[in-house]
């Protein structure tokens, strides 16, 4: 299935890289940095956090803009040769004594570290909390969605938001913005001190870096065109990977690992050259901010050494100088890169924010009825038009009569694509009927409880879902707080008990991922065990197509006939065998009902059924 190929691309294909976004794109930046206030309500229980987090980041700050003072002042001291010095750097420590001096750098850069430190997990544990909350309410969110919601949106592309978004939030938070903030303190306060420092150099350093600013911006540009084009080849690569691994049998019967490896090789290799490619321009990129960088400080070193030698510029203002135009140069890097991340995740939120909003399809009824508790439950199909959401214009269903007594085993027989599983749909309020209703126990169900409607029904798929879990569990899942016992039972009911006692470690066997340890029948006698065992009084069954052997029919038969003991029962059929023991057959074509009775009666008229049946005994 293709779903993964939508994993793969849904997040990166649309989202920049982390490399510095540039001024062309600040505009339609600041507008998707709006996205970024929907997680505010997610901040909000943790605010005392946060401002415990922009207090440590205020102190860090001002204590690293604080170092290159007592620096340059150590320096003006003649490295504690003893003495103070005359004209100390504005707010220095020129009354301390030599060693002193150096104490007061060290308990600063203790200081400093603890700081830092505390920042670091402060932060961290509010971008963790923050994304396990986010994770967790757009999950739930999605769970709650009906099918339509699933027709538009692929399972990959919901998994890509929750994994690869929200993990992108979670950076965001957890890191980049408390970097940036820093990095904004550092560059802000930084620039202030070299005009504090010396005036003449400040001005010097900003005509450099405004001439060297625009070529910077346009190498940055091409890295992070470069970029996003090679998390779209990494995403091609994956889509492939995960089409061909939930494809593996298929590969296998026609031989075609060597090719598929092939296919799956050439598509990495792309994607390798497409990342060298993005890797030369960032290395050449990186060159030249080293170079520009460290040519500005030579260059301000020779001006400022003049400066010295002539007396202007005291030796330790020259190094404090220095050192603030290094943590300048280094806080407009971090700046850069931080802005293309925070671009990133607000795109990741813009996302996941959408899930948590989406609102489904199906409508709870604003005041339900308290969940009724008779024994066994009668259906009424009332006049029942439906049109599925994708193809309005064409009616699965049109004018669907029927009623189902209580207790009443009714079979749904019919052509493929005739609207028998539609009708199940729509029992389960998966989707809502066009027109007409449906009653049970004389109440329309969208008057009913979402979750009472469907805890009162037991449905058994034809493709029956095992979960990656123990028989045991597999089976309690129809009835979590179901003990031991009443699992085993359940499933002696279903004649599952024999081939579960026959697995290695019984019960608690591992069914393993999409249960490939299972043939069809065991499968759909697990979903039969797990429908007796939810003890609801409405059961649908969707019979399995697929071919059984003798032996395993007979045996789902009889699970079958203990699943639809005391129950009202609606399946749809299609072996002659279970309709044998029902009470009544509906046969349905072209979403119509065409003809009802039973089996004697349905041969005897010589309609549809009668057709039906001859072609299956004839086969
Ligand atoms: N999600 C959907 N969106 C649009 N059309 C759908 C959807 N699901 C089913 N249909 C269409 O509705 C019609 C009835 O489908 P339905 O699955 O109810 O048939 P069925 O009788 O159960 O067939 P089968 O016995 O093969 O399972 C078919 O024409 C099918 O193509």
């Amino acid at each position: 299935m293709p779903k993964t190929a939508n994993t793969a691309r849904g997040a990166p294909a649309a989202v920049p890289d982390g490399a510095p976004a540039m001024p062309a794109d600040a505009a339609a930046g600041v507008r998707r940095l709006s996205a970024l206030r929907g997680l505010l309500p997610f901040l909000r229980p943790y605010c005392s956090r946060v401002v415990l987090a922009f207090v440590l980041l205020c102190l860090g700050s001002a204590t690293l803009l604080a170092m290159p003072v007592v620096f340059g002042d150590l320096i003006d001291a003649g490295f504690g040769t003893g003495g103070t010095v005359e004209g100390a750097l504005p707010g220095g420590i020129g009354q301390i004594g030599g060693d002193g001096r150096f104490v007061a750098l060290f308990v600063l850069a203790l200081f400093w570290a603890v700081v830092v430190a505390a920042r670091y997990y402060a932060v961290s544990w509010v971008g963790e909390r923050v994304t396990a909350d986010l994770r967790c309410a757009v999950y739930a969110r999605v769970l709650g969605q009906s099918p339509q919601f699933f027709e538009t949106l692929q399972t990959g592309e919901v998994l890509s938001r929750l994994s690869g978004d929200a993990t992108l939030v979670q950076t965001v938070v957890g890191s980049s913005v408390s970097m940036g903030l820093r990095s904004l303190f550092q560059f802000i306060g930084g620039m202030a001190m070299l005009a504090v420092t010396s005036v003449h150099l400040f001005a010097l350093i900003c005509g450099l870096m405004a001439l060297l600013a625009l070529p910077i911006a346009a190498i940055g540009r091409r890295v992070r065109a470069l970029s996003r084009e090679s998390q779209d080849r990494i995403a091609d690569a994956s889509a492939l990977a995960g089409e061909i691994l939930n494809a593996m049998p298929t590969v296998q019967a026609f031989a075609q690992e060597e090719r598929e490896a092939r296919r799956f090789a050439e598509r990495t290799e792309t994607s390798f050259r497409t990342a060298l490619r993005r890797t030369r321009v960032r290395a050449l990129l990186a060159a030249l901010i080293i170079a520009a960088v460290m040519g500005t400080i030579v260059f301000v070193l020779w001006i400022g050494a003049r400066q010295v030698q002539a007396g202007t510029l005291s030796l330790g203002e020259l190094g404090a100088f220095v050192l603030y135009a290094g943590l300048v140069a280094g806080a407009a890097g971090t700046l850069a890169e931080v802005w293309g991340e925070v671009m990133r995740a607000s795109g990741a939120a813009e996302r996941l924010l959408e899930l948590l909003q989406a609102e489904s399809a199906i409508r709870e009824a604003s005041a339900p009825p308290p969940p009724r508790q008779a024994a066994q439950v009668g259906i009424v199909f009332d006049h029942v038009s439906f049109a599925y959401p994708a193809r309005p214009g064409v009616r699965a269903l049109d004018d669907i009569c029927l009623e189902v007594a209580p207790g009443e085993r009714v079979a749904l027989v019919g052509p493929s694509g005739a609207g028998k599983t539609t009708l199940f749909q729509l029992l389960l309020r998966f989707y809502d009927v066009s027109a007409g209703g449906i009653r049970i126990d004389g109440e329309d169900i969208r008057a009913l409880a979402l979750r009472d409607l469907r805890r009162g029904i037991a449905f058994v798929p034809q493709e029956p879902v095992i979960f990656s879990a123990s028989a045991l569990e597999n089976i309690r899942y129809g009835r979590p707080t179901a003990s031991d016992d009443e699992v085993v039972a359940a499933a002696q009911a279903a004649a599952a008990d024999a081939f579960i006692a026959r697995l290695p470690e019984g019960y608690a066997t591992f069914l393993g991922e999409r249960s490939t340890r299972l043939s069809g029948g065991q499968r759909q006698r697990i979903a039969i065990a797990r429908a007796i065992l939810g003890g609801a009084r409405l059961l649908l069954l969707d019979e399995a197509t697929s071919a059984l052997d003798a032996e395993s029919e007979a045996l789902v038969q009889q699970g079958l006939a203990a699943a639809m003991v005391g129950r009202t029962t609606l399946i749809i059929a299609h072996r002659l065998a279970t309709v044998q023991q029902v009470d009544r057959i509906v046969v349905i074509d072209h979403g119509r009902i065409v003809e009802t009775g039973t089996a004697a009666d349905l041969r005897r008229q010589g309609g549809l059924y009668a057709r039906l049946a001859a072609l299956q005994l004839e086969s």
